[in-house]
């Protein structure tokens, strides 16, 4: 049985339709993220998910629970990470969390989770003098204090240094490794690609897509680029010729290429047979940022299919 069911959920804020029409279901154990640009509906969808706010339609369940009927239930199975505004400055760091384990039937042992977290050497600090980073592992602290089946986490790693990042990354993945099911909104296509098992990508309130971020990727066409500096001249026609070969570029004494999923392969043995050495060779994959960008910018084409 899934752990979350969304199904057809719509919410709108006055006259702006914040959600349109959003299903998808996370399995037990995932690391499931919602992905999509700026004002998609991500937000919203997860905070009808955690109860924050009714949906106009559609269903909602998590661990068979209603997130609006059933709340007070639903709070001691799912944690969700709060944004940082909330917190008052002048508590300390324990205190905060004893506040909050105040709250749960069954709450963590609060310096075990410091400890896991690589806070307790930051447990009488006060709130105000935490760093970002710490801030943000606080809140995923605060998220686990009621040692949830479900946790919640919305922007986690926006406005963290890309040390701070990874290492918020490792901290879900050992979240997800004790069994914990997590629910991810995030902006960063490294850290969908890293850490989600799958991805809803969400455009204008509508789920565009549903897929592991390589499936994602895939659906681009999978395709390859390549830049090469041949050794001997090569002609455009030669490597045109290469049913793997889709467009040729040059730029100078150097040479693009786009094409299939086999490209690089078809083009060295080409090369090779004419013993020609492709220098300064570099190539690319398509990536869940072509996805993000060919699956978000043709939304009325994704709406009609
Ligand atoms: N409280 C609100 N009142 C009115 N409109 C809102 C409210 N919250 C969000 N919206 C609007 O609903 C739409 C969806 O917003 P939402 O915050 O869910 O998107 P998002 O995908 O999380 O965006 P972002 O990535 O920018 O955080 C946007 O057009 C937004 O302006």
């Amino acid at each position: 049985m899934p752990v979350i069911e969304v199904t057809n959920l719509h919410k709108e804020y006055g006259r702006v339709t914040a959600v349109d029409d959003v299903s998808f279901s996370v399995e037990p154990g995932e690391i499931f993220g919602i992905l999509g640009p700026n004002g998609a509906g991500k937000t919203t969808t997860v905070e009808c998910i955690s109860g924050l706010r009714a949906a106009d339609g559609g269903s909602v369940r998590v661990l068979g629970l209603d997130p609006v009927a059933d709340r007070d239930e639903l709070h001691q199975t799912v944690g969700v990470q709060l944004q940082e505004a909330g917190l008052p400055d002048k508590l300390q760091v324990r205190e905060v969390m004893r506040l909050f384990a105040s709250f749960y039937r069954d709450p963590a042992d609060i310096d075990v989770l410091l400890r896991r977290l690589g806070l307790a050497g930051k447990a009488q600090a006060r709130y105000k003098k935490l760093s970002g980073g710490q801030k943000q592992r606080l809140a995923i602290a605060l998220a686990l204090v009621g040692n949830p089946r479900v946790v919640i986490l919305d922007e986690l790693t926006t406005g963290l240094d890309p040390h701070a990042r990874r290492e918020t990354w490792g901290l879900v993945e050992q979240v997800r490794d004790q069994g914990v099911t997590v629910l991810l909104v995030t902006h960063f296509m490294e850290e969908a690609e890293r850490l989600c098992d799958r991805l809803a990508l969400i455009d204008r309130g509508r789920v565009v897509a549903v897929d592991t971020p390589a499936g994602l990727a895939e659906r681009t066409g999978g395709g390859q680029r390549m830049r090469f500096r041949p050794s001997a001249p090569v002609s455009d026609a030669e490597l045109l010729a290469l049913p793997e070969v889709e467009t040729v570029t040059r730029h100078g004494a150097q040479i693009e290429l786009a094409g299939t999923s086999q490209l690089v392969q078809a083009v060295t043995s080409l090369l090779a047979r004419s013993q020609i050495i492709a220098e300064g060779l570099r190539v690319e994959q398509t990536s869940l940022d072509d996805a993000f960008v060919s699956l978000t910018s043709h939304m009325e084409t994704a709406k009609e299919n």
